[in-house]
């Protein structure tokens, strides 16, 4: 069955749908809000000798201390003087062109509301400057959220109000969701310290150390200790409220400053914070959020926070929900597939508010220094699926290298740039390869993208080495002068050449254009082993020679016709042939450990096998795909231990899908993927991946699975997809001959 085949039906766009109109239709409530309160969101002074007048307009000191760690939804009524100053005096009704925030609404902000509406609900319009408590409280509502699409709607509500109120802030709110302090490929982090964290908290807060440090412990999150600990602040000036934009302003000066002006800020910044603003604030310091927004949610969220804008006026009956469902689905594809090629919000936000969605790709063109994302592979088990699926089409085989993936990039400064498969920035840990750069080029060079892979090079022997050989070398901070690893790069695909974008021209064109301005060093830069050929028999012996050359086996590509760069696509122009998967499974899975079972026996004092999962994109969860307590070295058991331990939470994320009878003595966050192989996968009443696709109860597993190796250049949301499982399912030859073999019940590894 081809892969579209297997794709189930997206089901969220109508739900969002409905949550849209819902929140629309219930929006005509009249709002009543007290022209004086808007003097609550200013800066405010306790002074014993003020007027009873002024008092009567002066928020309490002791506001902080009534602030309660509470969901927004239990909301604390007010003293009834300060709800006085709300509702009682001189109540004027207002519709949309309200100018004044009340206090009330400010309390009550809750984004994932059925009657939330985007322009009336943001309070703060007549400002036009996000509060940071807006923010905090819809990270809050999130938090609490079990479902994923409920948490994006109302993520896509709060962006809504920003782009109608305050577009500005949308750049800083957009980085805070996703804790990012500039795009991921600068690798700007904030990098401080729980204990400096601590230490301000305490002295903000009169708490000592050994206090903040238990409750940490106890509760095993700084955010909340933090925030409770606000209860006992007293203060005579309550400090300006904060707003987005500074606060994103300012974590990027915390994250470039160091020593005690660092911890200053950190302090000055926590003062000023109010109720969950507290929790994250120092949530982002630390750098985990805990709302379990990625790039994908996020993505679609702004996605369906345009949508929503662009039909904020004219959403009346008449407008029925399959028209936006169709709008959503098409401006979320165009945002994802432009944010492949411009992986920068910097660029990518400012042309949504600007353009027309449609324009979008053309607004946000690739270039140097900024990473595209890969063109992926699928895997095939036989020279014989290569021909099936290529026919007639004129087709190269490559040598297929196993190292590292390498995006190379020099701008017109003559700057370099090294990415991973990931799109992380690499370029610290070769300077070797930046050195000899110039080596590379033929005649007038001075822009391009090459795609290669970097493999561990023997200088002596002339050959390649092994993975496990380039996996020991540095990775940052890297001297040239002890670099103890030598790599060759190999390259395989040029996408940009002075200026000119090269991914819609096909592979001959690009090779063409690689051959005509680069050259080849021995040892150092060398174009991949190719072979034009649509011989069957040269090509099995294309494959036999790649083997014997250290290589894993071949990639097969099409030459001329399909034969775009796909920027992150798994394509199927592009085929992986490896040599040990020939016959079964046709490659290995990439897959994230989600839980750990204590080990017994030996194995007592580390974990003794671990729960895995595959990464549904569609629905944006993980999938329960097996326990796996085999290919473990006690060194390794030892390693991922003291790795998980400190990724370990309370309960399964509302994300991860599994079956009780799993529940695994710790549940890790998804911050870990392994590569791992297996007999064959098989239909399972337990294990949840890629359940639906093949069938509509049961999950696919894996059978005997084996740990091969961390795949670090692989963030969790890269892991293998459910549809890549049920794909690699349906292509067994046992399935595709109907055997019932495939149905029988899995035999879980032991794990003693
Ligand atoms: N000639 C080549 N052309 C393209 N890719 C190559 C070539 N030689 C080696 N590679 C590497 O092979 C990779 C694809 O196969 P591999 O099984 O290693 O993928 P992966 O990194 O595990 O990712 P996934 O399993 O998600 O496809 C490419 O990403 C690239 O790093
Ligand atoms: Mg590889
Ligand atoms: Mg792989």
């Amino acid at each position: 069955m081809p892969p579209t085949a297997l794709r189930r039906r997206r089901k969220f766009p109508s739900k969002l749908c409905r949550c849209f109109f819902v929140s629309l239709l219930n929006s005509s409530t009249i709002y009543r809000i007290d022209a004086k309160a808007e003097l609550l969101d200013e800066p405010l002074i306790k002074s014993e000798s003020a007027s009873p007048e002024a008092k009567a307009n002066v928020e309490p000191m002791s506001v902080d201390s009534e602030e309660k760690a509470s969901p927004v939804k239990n909301v604390k009524k007010e003293p009834k003087d300060v709800e006085d100053r709300i509702t009682d005096k001189k109540v004027t009704t207002i519709g949309l062109n309200s100018t004044s925030a009340s206090k009330e609404d400010m309390e009550n902000y809750d984004p994932s509301a059925d009657s939330y509406h985007p322009l009336k609900n943001a309070y703060w319009k007549d400002k036009k400057v996000t509060p940071y408590l807006a923010l905090a409280r819809t990270f809050q509502v999130i938090e609490e959220t079990k479902g994923r699409l409920k948490m994006i709607d109302t993520l896509s509500n709060f962006f809504c109000s920003v782009m109608l109120v305050s577009p500005e802030d949308l750049v800083p709110s957009v980085y805070l969701s996703i804790n990012q302090l500039a795009p991921a490929y600068e690798g700007l982090e904030l990098g401080v310290a729980e204990t400096t964290l601590m230490k301000a908290i305490c002295k903000a807060t009169g708490r000592n150390l050994a206090h903040i440090k238990s409750q940490t412990h106890l509760i095993g999150d700084l955010g909340i200790v933090a925030e409770q600990s606000r209860v006992s602040q007293r203060m005579m000036f309550q400090p300006a409220p904060l707003n987005v934009r500074d606060v994103f302003r300012k974590l990027r000066e915390i994250a470039k400053i160091s020593g005690q002006s660092k911890m200053d800020l950190v302090y000055n910044m926590f003062v000023a914070c109010r109720s969950s603003e507290a929790r994250f604030f120092i949530r982002s310091l630390i750098g985990k959020l805990r709302i379990g927004i990625a790039e994908q949610s996020l993505l679609t969220a702004l996605a369906i926070g345009l949508v929503k804008k662009n039909h904020i006026d004219e959403c009346k009956a008449s407008k029925v929900p399959e028209v936006y469902k169709d709008e959503i689905a098409e401006t979320t594809l165009l945002l994802k597939t432009a944010y492949c090629q411009c992986p920068n919000y910097d660029i990518i936000i400012p042309a949504i508010l600007k353009y027309d969605i449609k324009e979008l790709q053309d607004r946000c063109p690739m270039h140097p220094g900024m990473p595209l994302r890969p063109m992926l592979a699928q895997p095939t088990k036989g020279v014989h699926e290569v021909f099936e699926r290529f026919g007639g089409m004129q087709i190269t085989c490559e040598w297929k290298y196993d190292g590292e993936r390498a995006q190379i990039h020099r701008n017109e400064k003559g700057e370099i740039s090294i990415f991973s498969r990931n799109s992380e920035n690499n370029t610290a840990k070769y300077p070797d390869l930046i050195a000899r750069s110039t080596g590379l080029l033929k005649g007038d060079v001075q822009s391009y993208i090459i795609d290669s892979e970097i493999v561990a090079w023997d200088v002596e022997r002339k050959q390649i080495l092994p993975f496990q050989v380039l996996s020991t070398r540095k990775r940052k901070n890297v001297d040239i002068e002890e670099i103890k690893v030598q790599v060759c790069v190999y390259i395989f695909d040029l996408l940009y050449i002075n200026g000119t974008a090269l991914v819609t021209k096909n592979l001959s064109e690009r090779r063409k254009l690689l051959l005509e301005h680069f050259q080849e060093v021995e040892g150092e830069w060398k174009f991949a082993t190719a072979l034009d050929t649509n011989d069957i028999d040269e090509v099995q012996q294309f494959l036999e020679e790649s083997i014997k050359g250290n290589c894993e086996g071949l990639m097969v590509k099409t030459l001329d016709e399909e034969a775009t760069y796909e920027i992150a696509k798994r394509s199927r122009n592009w085929l992986k042939l490896k040599k040990d998967y020939l016959s079964n499974v046709g490659d290995s899975l990439d897959l994230v450990v989600i839980g750990g079972y204590k080990g017994k026996g030996r194995r007592t004092g580390t974990y003794g096998g671990f729960l895995l999962a595959c990464y549904d994109t569609e629905n944006e969860e993980y999938q329960s795909i097996c326990k796996i307590g085999t290919g473990f070295t006690d060194e390794d058991l030892q390693t991922h231990s003291e790795f998980l331990g400190k990724h370990v939470t309370d309960t399964a994320k509302s994300y991860y899908r599994y079956d009780q009878s799993l529940e695994p003595d710790h549940w890790f966050e998804p911050v870990q993927v392994w590569e791992v192989k297996c007999a064959d996968l098989s239909l399972s009443p337990i294990h949840r991946a890629a359940i639906g696709i093949v069938d509509g109860e049961r999950g696919i597993s894996l059978r005997f699975p084996r740990f091969i190796r961390i795949r670090d250049d692989k963030n969790s949301e890269n892991a293998t997809d459910a549809n890549q499982v049920a794909h690699m399912y349906q292509s067994q030859d046992q399935v595709k001959n109907n055997q019932k073999s495939s149905t029988q019940m899995e035999m879980e590894d032991e794990f003693y």
